[in-house]
């Protein structure tokens, strides 16, 4: 483990949850070496899939066997004993311990080939990849599959005694809102009877504990870990986010679905996917059936072009609810009154109509509001119930997390991190704000290079002045990010450029007076800087109290 983290992340702890390495952030006996849970809160543990059950090795106190997980149709040769006992799954060779599986992934920087050697020096009993060697080492059985990702989920689904059996899953996926809706439906949903787990970008919460995320959408293996031990904690539901990365890469392959929903799709992620139309192309096979199966109730955003397109392409057997602010939406909103402190609406459904006060502001987060009732209501819950937990949502951490340190000023921390999402934000403060609009932003390393230019043209367009920083570089210079950025500029004398995240911040402060609005976007609920080679603890939340608290010394106590 330690091995691990020196070799990639030299200065990471706690606070870097977004890297490759969930093994400091869930507890490692459990997680890491990936033991099966101990116990069965569910009968449907006791089949594994393939036709043997996990009851008899418990019963003989055996070690699991790698066939009791593999099925025959998917071994295209082997060498070696099947029969093999095995300690875990693993998918990265720096956490093989002995008795694993190594499952060698083909990669875009690198192929899981690569590391055999090594997971067969740590201990590794049996590999999984897409070519025999010629020589294999006695005791050591190789397994030849065509997709070891797709072998790898169907495994690990099996592995773990199908906890989506025992939990209906609530998917949402589109570019912006995923978060913000899986935070709603957990809320609305959750009762001390009916435990909602959750899956996402800033933590992940499995019933009996809460951890910080390390990606949106997990590998296959931690999902179906992670639904193990919210089943056994008693969950009966689980709200999560589901990325076009984790779609595409076979991340929730086999996991049905009770209900997918589909919030918006907008230009990002273009540096992994070939065009806007192969990004929708991903998402909407979350909906169609080819992630093995569809959800059993799809819920779309048809005020969303995408969302409507979407409509057309479910299967029969789906059945489809849709929301927006358009008239033909079954879940849909009227008389929306937008404010800085909440938002009023009337909720409108095919049986009913409530008036709702929402903390959440901004006009997309009514979108998000109706997502997250439109769940409630196909799963036949009572929908005003639902609703009147309104009330009680603290909103989303660094989702327009207002910070307030006793300034004359507001000062909003967002995660708007695509132009869409900034012509959001900052469209909807220009319109409450009385005095000047400023922003702080910047632009991720070794993202979507595209929406750079787009970003700052969206700032330009609503802010009056803005301070273009570091986001997190990651392994790109940050002079190349910021050339990039540069061609989105229309009006240089209103834009300026500074290195240091912090600097940028505390200078947007200093220019900030009584009435005027600064948002601090792209970061949100993060804690951490990455760059090339470190990862530093910043958080824009804590970076603009401190700041705030030390002007007011400096000044004799104003803000
Ligand atoms: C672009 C992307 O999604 N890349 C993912 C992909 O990387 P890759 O194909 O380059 O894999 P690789 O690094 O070449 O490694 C190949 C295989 O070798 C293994 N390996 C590698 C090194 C080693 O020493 N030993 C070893 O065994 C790796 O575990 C892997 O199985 O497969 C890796 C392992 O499965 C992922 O960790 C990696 O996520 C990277 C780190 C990442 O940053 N992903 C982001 C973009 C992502 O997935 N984001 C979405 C959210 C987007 C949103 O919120 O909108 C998410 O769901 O989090
Ligand atoms: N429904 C929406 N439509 C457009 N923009 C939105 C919507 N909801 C949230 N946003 C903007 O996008 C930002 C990210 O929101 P959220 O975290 O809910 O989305 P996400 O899809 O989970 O993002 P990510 O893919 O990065 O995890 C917010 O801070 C806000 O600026
Ligand atoms: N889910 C997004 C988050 C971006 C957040 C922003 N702070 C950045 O680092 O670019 C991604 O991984 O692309
Ligand atoms: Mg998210």
């Amino acid at each position: 483990m330690i091995g691990y983290l020196s070799q990639n992340f030299p200065l990471i702890h706690a606070f870097a949850p977004r890297t490759d390495s969930p093994l400091r952030l869930v507890a490692p006996s459990r997680h890491h070496t990936q033991t099966r849970p101990s116990k069965p809160s569910d009968p449907n543990r006791i089949k594994n899939g393939v036709g043997k059950t996990l009851v008899r090795n418990r019963m003989t106190k055996s070690a699991p066997k790698l066939s009791d997980f593999l099925k025959p149709d998917e071994i295209q040769a082997h060498k070696g004993s099947l029969d093999c006992p095995i300690s875990g799954l693993v998918m990265d060779s720096r956490r093989v311990v002995p008795g694993s599986v190594f499952f060698a992934l083909p990669g875009r920087r690198s192929d899981g080939v690569q590391f055999i050697d090594e997971a067969i020096s740590r201990g590794a009993v049996a590999i999984v990849a897409q070519k025999l060697p010629g020589l294999v080492p006695s005791k050591l059985t190789y397994v030849q599959v065509a997709d070891p990702r797709v072998v790898l989920a169907r495994v690990a689904q099996r592995y773990y005694g199908h906890p989506d059996r025992a939990l209906s899953a609530i998917g949402v996926t589109g570019t912006n809102g995923k978060t913000t809706v899986t935070h709603l439906v957990k809320h609305l949903l959750d009762t001390p009877k009916q435990r909602v787990g959750l899956i996402g970008t800033i933590h992940y919460d499995l019933g009996a504990r809460t951890v910080p995320s390390f990606r949106t959408t997990p590998e296959s293996l931690d999902v179906y870990g992670m639904l193990a031990q919210m089943r056994d904690a008693g969950c009966a539901q689980v709200a999560m986010e589901v990325s076009s990365h984790g779609i595409d890469q076979h991340r929730v392959l086999g996991l049905g679905f009770e209900v997918g929903v589909f919030s918006n799709l907008t230009r990002d992620h273009l540096d992994y996917h070939d065009g806007l139309e192969d990004y929708f192309k991903v998402k909407a096979r979350f909906f169609t059936g080819e992630l093995g199966t569809a959800p059993k109730i799809a819920v779309i955003n048809t005020d969303d072009a995408y969302g409507q397109r979407l409509t057309a392409m479910l299967p029969e057997t789906v059945r489809l609810v849709t929301y927006g602010e358009n008239p033909d939406a079954m879940i849909r909103a009227e008389a929306v009154e937008l404010g800085f402190k909440t938002t009023r609406l009337r909720l409108v459904w095919p049986e009913g109509t409530c008036e709702v006060t929402s903390p959440l502001i901004g006009r997309y987060n009514v979108s998000n509001l109706l997502a997250a009732a439109a769940v409630a209501w196909s799963t036949g819950l009572d929908l005003r119930k639902c609703l009147a937990r309104l009330a009680s949502f603290k909103g989303v951490p660094g989702r327009m997390e207002q910070v307030e340190a006793g300034q004359a000023y507001s000062v909003l921390v967002d995660y708007a991190h695509t132009d869409d999402a900034l012509r959001n934000a900052l469209g909807m403060l220009r319109a409450i704000t009385p005095g000047r609009l400023m922003v702080v932003f910047g632009c991720g390393g070794q993202r979507d290079r595209a929406k750079r230019p787009l970003m700052t043209a969206a700032v330009q367009e609503f802010a009056d002045f803005a301070f273009a920083t570091a986001d997190n570089p990651r392994g790109e210079a940050l002079t190349q990010i910021f050339k990039d950025m540069e061609a989105g500029v229309s009006d240089a004398a209103r834009i300026t450029w500074i290195d240091d995240r912090r600097r940028a911040i505390s200078l947007a402060l200093d220019a900030c007076k009584a009435g005027d609005c600064l948002l601090v976007a792209g970061k949100g609920h993060e804690s951490y800087q990455e760059f090339a080679d470190t990862v530093i603890p910043f958080d824009d939340r804590k970076t603009v109290r401190e700041l705030i608290a030390i002007k007011a010394l400096k000044h004799g106590g104003a803000a």
